[in-house]
């Protein structure tokens, strides 16, 4: 397609998707996303509403592209390259607490603001200013500060603030060591040959690392529940995703199940079947341990088993919901292999994971998203995101004996599930 076909082509997607998203709110009586202060944060578009929700992702995707293309190749690289200044003036905004700062309603000038957190007027200035460029504050009128819908979420969502200040903060170092740590460690599946090491001078693996920290600790499981909370990463897409019905009377075992939250939500819909949640032994103390609701008592069972030991449970699935993209090959390999001494033929696996697309198959929103995570996976613990011809060849390498079955994703969730069977 020539270039400037491909220009109208994109600006006619762009009015056909904006006309079904505003054509679907306002027939729902709806309003959609905006940075207006008291304005939604969120397209209030139920992912069943196929037409509607499709119709979004297209926008955000031939929004961007027509972007970049405005821009052109030239100043578009120019761009990108220092566009790292987004991360220093987000950083600058959560570390000095501006949104705690700044009134909710009605606006604070820079001088006051300068005064309340005690950083220099012009300093402050240019970070704020630089955010606004990315919609966080607004200027109502000169040398004045006001909210937008953005900043507001920064003051009021706790784990959304702490995603900002765990990746703008905690992970800034590391990102700026990742190719350094490829230098030092070519190749390297060791949770402690990463650019965290390198950024903080530490021989400690990530999660070891991490918890010696409260503050840290906190901020990272703030985060993550952040990110669960993610477009895609919705437990009802583990619920609804697999044919859980089809086992009938069965025991799953969760592996590295955390605190049970997500086995009480299959429990709750599959009533035939019981759970065995397992963890390590620091994930039962008393300050981290959830109760099991009392309705599930006799069906859900949380326990203490480190998965790289051999698994002594008999149960027809064995369930791994986000462990294997935390770990490199060697480690998945020794995570499958504990498990071969408890496994009965016909034995399933069944796993709930991110999964790479094929280059150019998936929209832009979830590429971009996958991709970004599998480079995250590196930075902290040298692990990563695989393709369904990795997940085959992983149960291949473990022992011949897994049959791999099928890899799918479910409708609109960004997380796909890798099921393979015990032939043993
Ligand atoms: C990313 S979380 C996933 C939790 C849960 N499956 C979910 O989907 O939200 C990884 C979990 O693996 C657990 N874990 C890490 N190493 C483990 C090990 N060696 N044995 C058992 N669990 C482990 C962690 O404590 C944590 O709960």
């Amino acid at each position: 397609m020539s270039s400037l076909k491909r220009i109208t082509a994109l600006s006619d997607e762009i009015s056909k998707n904006s006309k079904t998203v505003t054509d679907y709110l306002s027939e729902k009586g709806l309003e959609a996303a905006s940075f207006d202060v008291d304005g939604l944060a969120e397209f209030p578009i139920n992912p069943s509403d196929e037409e509607a929700f499709k119709a979004r992702l297209a926008l955000i995707a031939a929004t961007r592209e027509l972007h970049d293309l405005s821009l052109g190749p030239k100043e578009g690289l120019r761009y990108l390259a220092w566009d790292s200044a987004n991360q220093l003036s987000l950083q600058a905004v959560y570390e000095f607490k501006l949104a705690e700062a700044v009134p909710l309603s009605g606006s604070i000038s820079y001088q006051d603001l300068s005064e309340k957190v005690n950083v220099p007027m012009l300093n402050l200035r240019r970070v704020i200013r630089h955010a606004m460029t990315n919609h966080i504050f607004h200027e109502p009128e000169k040398g004045f500060v006001a909210h937008t819908r953005t900043s507001r979420l920064l003051l009021e969502d706790l784990p959304l603030s702490s995603w900002v200040g765990f990746m703008t903060n905690d992970l800034w170092l590391p990102i700026a060591n990742v190719v350094k740590a490829m230098k030092k460690w070519p190749g390297s599946g060791e949770s402690n040959e990463t650019s965290v090491n390198l950024a903080y001078g530490t021989d400690t693996n990530w999660f070891d690392w991490l918890q010696e920290d409260k503050d840290l600790a906190k901020r990272y499981g703030l985060a993550m529940q952040a990110h669960g909370g993610g477009e895609g990463f919705a437990i009802s897409h583990t619920v609804n995703g697999y044919p859980w019905g089809e086992l009938g009377e069965a025991t799953v075992v969760d592996m590295g199940g955390s605190q049970g939250y997500v086995s009480f939500a299959i429990a709750e819909q599959f009533p035939k079947l019981n759970f065995i949640v397992q963890d390590t032994a620091g994930m039962r103390v008393s300050s981290t341990i959830a109760k099991v609701p009392e309705h599930l008592t006799d069906r859900v069972q949380l326990t203490t088993h480190d998965f790289f030991t051999p698994q002594t449970v008999d149960a027809q699935v064995y369930f791994f919901r986000w462990i294997f993209h935390g770990f490199s090959e060697k480690y998945c390999i020794k995570i499958l292999q504990a498990l071969t001494p408890a496994l009965k033929t016909g034995a399933k696996i069944v796993i709930n994971d991110g999964t790479l697309p094929e280059p150019g198959t998936a929209g832009y929103v979830e590429e971009k998203s996958m991709r970004t995570m599998d480079l995250f996976m590196q930075i902290t613990v040298n692990a990563r995101e695989r393709e369904v011809d990795d997940w085959a060849e992983l149960f291949k390498q473990a022992d011949e004996r897994y049959k791999f079955l099928k890899a799918w994703k479910p409708e609109k969730s960004r997380m796909w599930f890798i099921e393979a069977e015990w032939t043993g």
